[in-house]
C-alpha cells in the first residue's frame, strides 16, 4: 500500500492525527523535498516526532526512479510524504497513476494546502482564481514566457493567478524577485499590472501578507522563505475590503 500524506504548511505540527498515526505503522517512510518544504522544521525534528528514519527524495528519483519506492509498496505498507497536499502537484498525481498500473493500492491522507491558505490570508476568493503558473529562476538570459500568457489571459478573464515561486536546492525565489521578474515580462507586452498581492511563510506563527503595485511592494520585508505571490483581477468589494485591512492595500 502506497500512502500520501500531506505534511501541512510549516512544521511538524501541521500533519493531521490521521497522517501520524498512518507513518507510525508504515514499514518505509519516504520524504518528497523538492516541489515543496516545510520550512519551520528540519528531518531531524521530523524524524523525532513520527519514531521512524525518513528516506529523502529528490526531483530525479521521483520523475525518473519512483521504482525504488513503488516496488517496496507492492508488499508493504509505505508512506510517501510531502509538503502541503500531496495531490496539489500534478507529479504526484502521475505518480498515483503508475502506481495504480502497478496493480499496488494507494490512498491520501490530506493536508493543508498553499492554495487554500492563500485565500485565509489574502481574502481572494477561491471561486474567482483562473489557471495558476510556475515562474522559474532565469535559465542564463532564458526565461519561460508561460507565467506572463498565463497573467494576461487570467487578466482579460478577470480572473486571480496564483503565481508559484520556484525552489531550487539551498535556494527560494522571493516576492521580489518574482515582481521584477514578471514587471520586465509584463512591459514587453506592453501590460501593466496594477496590483501584486504577496504572501511569505503561510502557516507560520508570523505569515507576511502585502498588497500593492510593483513599487509599494518594494518596500515591504517580506523575511524568510517560502513566498508565493497573487496578480488579482479586479477586485470584489469584500477582497478589496479585506486586503485593505488585512494586506495594507
Ligand atoms: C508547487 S507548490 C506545492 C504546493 C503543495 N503541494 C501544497 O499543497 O501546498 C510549492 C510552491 O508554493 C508556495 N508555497 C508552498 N508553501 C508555502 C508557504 N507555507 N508559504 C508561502 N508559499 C508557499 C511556494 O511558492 C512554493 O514554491
Amino acid at each position: 500500500m502506497l500512502t500520501f500524506i500531506g505534511l501541512g504548511l510549516y512544521d511538524e505540527t501541521d500533519i493531521s492525527l490521521k497522517g501520524l498515526e498512518r507513518i507510525r505503522r508504515s514499514e518505509h517512510v519516504f520524504l518528497e523535498r523538492y516541489t515543496s518544504i516545510l520550512t519551520g522544521t528540519d528531518p531531524g525534528r521530523l524524524e523525532a516526532l513520527f519514531g521512524k528514519p525518513l528516506r529523502m527524495l529528490d526531483r530525479e528519483d521521483v520523475e525518473n526512479h519512483p521504482e525504488t519506492f513503488l516496488t517496496l509498496a507492492k508488499d508493504a505498507d509505505v508512506a510517501f510524504l510531502t509538503a502541503g497536499d500531496p495531490m496539489v502537484s500534478t507529479t504526484h498525481i502521475d505518480l498515483r497513476i503508475r502506481a495504480a498500473s502497478m496493480g499496488i493500492e494507494t490512498s491520501i491522507i490530506h493536508g493543508a494546502s498553499i492554495v487554500s491558505a492563500v485565500c485565509g490570508l489574502t481574502g481572494l476568493q477561491n471561486y474567482r482564481f483562473g489557471k495558476s503558473c510556475s515562474l522559474p529562476f532565469p535559465y542564463g538570459r532564458w526565461a519561460p514566457t508561460t507565467p506572463i500568457e498565463v497573467i494576461e489571459h487570467n487578466m482579460a478573464e478577470n480572473l486571480h493567478t496564483l503565481v508559484y515561486l520556484d525552489i531550487q536546492p539551498g535556494r527560494y525565489m522571493t516576492v521580489h524577485e518574482a515582481v521584477g521578474m514578471l514587471e520586465g515580462m509584463a512591459a514587453e507586452r506592453g501590460l501593466s499590472i496594477p496590483v501584486y498581492v504577496g504572501v511569505a511563510r503561510a502557516g507560520s506563527p508570523s505569515p507576511v501578507v502585502a498588497a500593492g503595485d510593483a513599487a509599494a511592494l518594494e518596500g515591504v520585508d517580506f523575511g524568510d522563505p517560502l513566498h508565493i505571490l497573487v496578480v488579482p483581477g479586479d477586485l470584489h468589494l469584500m477582497e478589496r475590503d479585506y486586503l485593505e485591512t488585512f494586506a495594507g492595500l
